[in-house]
C-alpha cells in the first residue's frame, strides 16, 4: 500500500517488449505501480514492435459498423484503445496505466527500471538501438528465456544487455506459462538480482545525486572490467531486493528473490531445448514415464552445463530447488509452447517451424534456435558428447537423427553411478 516516502523521486518503469509474457509482465508490474505509488510513477510505457493488425471477426471487439474492425490498425493504437493486446494476450483486460509505444528510445526514456520481455533472438538488436538512449543509473531486469551464443562464447543475455547499455541487468524466470499468469492462477517465480551494493544501501536524501561509479557484480567482473555503473541517485528509492520483489510480487504471482543471475537465466532458456524432447517422446506415444526420464536427464544437463560453463556464480541449488529450475521445467513439458510444437510435429510428421507458423500466431519458440544456439557452442567446447540430450534435440531438429532415438542417444545417463 502506498505510504509516505523520504524519497522525492519515484522510479518510471519500462517495458521493452508486447508479446505473450511481456504482455504479461507489463499487467503485473502495472498493477504494482499503482499499489505502490510511493516508489513508482504510475504509467508503464510498453514498447511494442509495431505491426498491422486486423481484428477476427469472432472477436468480442469486431464491430462490423467500425473502421476499427473493417481494416487493420496499428496494434499500439487497438493496444491503447481497447486496453487489450488482442493480438498476443487476447481476452485478458490490461490496466489503463499501460501505454504501447512503437518507439524503443522512446518508451525507455527517463526510466530507471527497464524490464526486457521478448524472444531472444531480437534482443540484440533492439539493445543496439538503445545504446545511449537509456539514462546511465537505470537498472535493468531480463525476463528472457536464451542464450546468447556468438564467437566469444556462451552469455546470459543480462550480461549482454547490461554490456551493450552499460547497466546492472537481474533476471526473472519460473514456471510461468503467460496465460495462466495473466488469468492470475497462482504460480512462483524467481528474481535474480545481485546489483552493486551501492543500491542498497540507505540512502541521504537531501544533497546533489552525484553520479558516481561502482564496480560491477562479480559475475560480469571478469567478462567487461572497463565497466563503471552510474550510481543512482539518493532521491529515488534504493533498489534493493525488498523495492525489486515489490514491483513483481502479486498474490497470484509469488516472488523469490536470489542472487544467482547465471543459475536463473540458464534455467529459463536450457528447459526449452529439454521441452521440446519431452514433445517428441510424448508424440511418440510414450507415455508419462518416457516424459519424466526426459525431465530428470534434462535437469542433469542444466545443473551441469551451469557447473561446468558459469562456476563463478552458479549454484546447482537454483536448477534443483527453484521455480525457473525444476518447476519450469515441468510446467513447460506439460503445457509448454515448445512441448506442444515438438509434439504435433512429431505426430503429423511435420517440420517444427512449420507447426510454429500455424499454431502461434506470431508467436515465437525459443527452444529451436536456442538448441542451435547450445550445439554450437558445445562444439566449439569440443563438449558435444558430456551433454546428449541437448545435442540429441539438436540431431532431431537438423533431421540427422529420429525421436525414437533418444532412449540410445541419451543412454550414458542411464548407467550406474556406482
Ligand atoms: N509466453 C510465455 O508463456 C512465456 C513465459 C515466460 C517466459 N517467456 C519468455 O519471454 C520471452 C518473450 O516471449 P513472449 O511470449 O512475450 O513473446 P512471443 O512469443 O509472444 O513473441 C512475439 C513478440 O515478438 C515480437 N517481434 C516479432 N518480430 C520482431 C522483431 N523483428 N523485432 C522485435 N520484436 C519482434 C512481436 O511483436 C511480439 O511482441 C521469451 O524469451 C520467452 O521464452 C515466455
Ligand atoms: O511456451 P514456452 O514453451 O515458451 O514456455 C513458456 C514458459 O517459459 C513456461 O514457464
Amino acid at each position: 500500500m502506498a505510504s509516505l516516502s523520504i524519497h522525492s523521486k519515484k522510479h518510471k518503469v519500462a517495458v521493452v517488449g508486447s508479446g505473450n509474457w511481456g504482455t504479461t509482465i507489463a499487467k503485473v508490474v502495472a498493477e504494482n505501480v499503482q499499489a505502490h505509488s510511493d516508489l513508482f510513477e504510475q504509467e508503464i510505457q510498453m514498447w511494442v514492435y509495431e505491426e498491422d493488425y486486423q481484428i477476427p471477426k469472432d472477436s468480442k471487439h469486431y464491430d462490423a459498423g467500425s473502421a476499427l474492425s473493417t481494416k487493420p490498425q496499428k496494434l499500439t493504437q487497438l493496444i491503447n484503445g481497447l486496453h487489450e493486446n488482442v493480438k498476443y494476450l487476447p481476452g485478458i483486460a490490461l490496466p489503463k496505466n499501460i501505454v504501447a509505444n512503437p518507439d524503443v528510445a522512446d518508451t525507455v526514456k527517463g526510466s530507471t527500471i527497464l524490464i526486457f520481455n521478448l524472444p531472444h533472438q531480437f534482443i540484440g538488436r533492439v539493445c543496439d538501438g538503445l545504446r545511449g538512449k537509456v539514462i546511465p543509473y537505470a537498472r535493468g531486469i531480463s525476463c528472457i528465456k536464451g542464450v546468447s551464443v556468438s564467437d566469444q562464447g556462451c552469455e546470459l543475455f543480462s550480461e549482454s544487455i547490461g554490456k551493450k547499455l552499460n547497466i546492472y541487468c537481474g533476471a526473472l524466470s519460473g514456471a510461468n506459462i503467460a496465460n495462466e499468469v495473466a488469468l492470475e492462477k497462482w504460480c512462483e517465480t524467481t528474481i535474480a538480482y545481485d546489483p552493486p551494493a551501492m543500491d542498497s544501501k540507505q540512502p541521504t536524501p537531501a544533497g546533489s545525486p552525484s553520479a558516481s561509479s561502482a564496480d560491477l557484480p562479480s559475475l560480469q567482473k571478469s567478462e567487461s572490467k572497463s565497466m563503471k555503473l552510474a550510481a543512482l541517485p539518493a532521491e529515488y528509492p534504493p533498489l534493493n531486493h525488498a523495492n525489486v520483489r515489490t514491483l513483481f510480487h502479486r498474490p497470484y504471482f509469488h516472488v523469490r528473490m536470489v542472487k544467482d543471475v547465471a543459475g536463473v537465466s540458464l534455467g529459463g532458456a536450457l528447459k526449452n531445448i529439454v521441452a521440446l524432447a519431452a514433445g517428441f517422446v510424448d508424440g511418440l506415444g510414450w507415455g508419462d514415464n518416457a516424459k519424466s526420464a526426459v525431465i530428470r536427464i534434462g535437469i542433469l544437463e542444466e545443473v551441469k552445463f551451469g557447473m561446468q560453463f558459469f562456476s563463478h556464480t552458479c549454484r546447482s541449488e537454483t536448477f534443483t530447488e527453484e521455480s525457473c529450475g525444476v518447476a519450469d521445467i515441468i510446467t513447460s513439458c506439460s503445457g509448454g509452447r515448445n512441448f506442444r510444437c515438438a509434439k504435433m510435429a512429431v505426430k503429423e510428421g511435420k517440420p517444427i517451424g512449420e507447426i510454429e507458423e500455424r499454431e502461434l500466431n506470431g508467436q515465437k519458440l525459443q527452444g529451436t534456435s536456442t538448441a542451435y544456439e547450445v550445439h554450437s557452442f558445445l562444439k566449439a567446447m569440443a563438449m558435444e558428447k558430456e551433454f546428449p540430450l541437448f545435442e540429441a534435440v539438436y540431431n532431431i531438429l537438423e533431421g540427422n537423427n529420429k525421436p525414437e532415438d533418444i532412449p540410445k542417444l541419451v543412454e550414458a545417463h542411464s548407467t550406474d553411478d556406482v
